[in-house]
C-alpha cells in the first residue's frame, strides 16, 4: 500500500473519535443517515465516515458502479460531520479487517469505531478475521427492525459477552480498550437498499441521470 493519508481525501484530526460505517450503499437511504446521526450522538463521535465498499464479500449481487453509489451518497448526506468516502476502493481491500488495519496505519492517532446495523452483528462471525476486527476497534451496533433480538443472541454477542458495554455507557465506547462493543436501541427506520432495489426506484434514479 503506497497510499498516503492525504491520498484518501479524508481529513481526520488526531485524537478524534471517528465512526466507520461500511456498506454497499446500493442505494444509500434515510436508514443510513438515521443511524449515522444516532451514532454521532449515542457513541459520542466527532465524525462518521461512510465507507462505500467496492462490494460486500458475502453478497453475490453485483452492485451499481462505485461512482454512482458515491454520487448518490454525497447527494443524500446533509450533515457536516458525516463524510462519504471511497477509501476502501483506493486501499484495494475487500475485507473490513484489512480496511481498518490500513486506516489505522494511515491515521495512527485517530480513535476509530466500527459501526453497523444489528443485521450485521448476526453474521459478524462469518466475516474474515472477525476476532482481529474486535481486537482493533470498538464496535457500535445500532438497532434495526427485525434484528434486535437475533443480534443480541448472535455468536459474536455470546462469545464477547464480557466485552459488552451497557448502552447507558455508550458514549464511552471510543475510549474503551478492545475488545468492546455496544448495542444501542435507536429510533428505527424500516428501509433497506434491497427493498428499494426491488421496488425499482434505484434503477429509475440511475436511468434519470443516464448512469
Ligand atoms: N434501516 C436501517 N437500520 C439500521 N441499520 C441499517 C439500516 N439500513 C442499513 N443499515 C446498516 O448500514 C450499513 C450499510 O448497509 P447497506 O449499505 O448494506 O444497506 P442495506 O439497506 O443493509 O442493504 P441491503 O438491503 O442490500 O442488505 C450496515 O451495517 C447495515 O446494517
Ligand atoms: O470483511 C468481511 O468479511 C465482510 C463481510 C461482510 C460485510 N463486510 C462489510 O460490512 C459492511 C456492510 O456490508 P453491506 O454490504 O451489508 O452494506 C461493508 O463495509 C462490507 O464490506 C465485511
Amino acid at each position: 500500500m503506497n497510499l498516503t493519508a492525504q491520498d484518501t481525501g479524508l481529513s481526520l484530526p488526531p485524537g478524534r473519535s471517528v465512526g466507520l460505517l461500511g456498506g454497499s450503499f446500493d442505494p444509500p437511504h434515510a436508514g443510513h443517515l438515521g443511524i449515522s446521526r444516532e451514532a454521532l450522538r449515542r457513541f459520542g463521535l466527532d465524525r462518521v465516515v461512510w465507507l462505500v465498499s467496492p462490494g460486500n464479500p458475502l453478497k453475490h449481487h453485483g452492485p451499481a458502479p462505485l461512482e454512482t453509489r458515491m454520487e448518490a451518497a454525497r447527494a443524500l448526506v446533509d450533515h457536516p460531520r458525516i463524510t462519504v468516502s471511497d477509501a476502501e476502493a483506493q486501499l484495494g481491500s475487500a475485507f473490513t479487517a484489512e480496511t481498518i488495519a490500513s486506516l489505522q496505519a494511515l491515521f495512527p492517532r485517530v480513535r476509530f469505531v466500527w459501526l453497523m446495523g444489528a443485521d450485521n452483528l448476526r453474521q459478524f462471525h462469518l466475516w474474515q478475521n472477525w476476532h482481529d476486527i474486535l481486537g482493533r476497534v470498538p464496535v457500535g451496533v445500532l438497532a434495526r427492525p427485525g434484528d434486535r433480538i437475533s443480534a443480541r443472541r448472535s455468536v459474536t454477542a455470546r462469545i464477547y459477552a464480557d466485552a459488552r458495554l451497557p448502552s447507558r455507557e455508550s458514549r464511552r465506547l471510543s475510549q474503551m480498550t478492545t475488545p468492546a462493543w455496544c448495542f444501542v436501541n435507536v429510533p428505527m427506520t424500516d428501509l433497506s437498499s434491497s427493498e428499494i432495489r426491488a421496488r425499482g426506484a434505484w434503477q429509475a434514479a440511475k436511468d434519470a441521470r443516464g448512469t
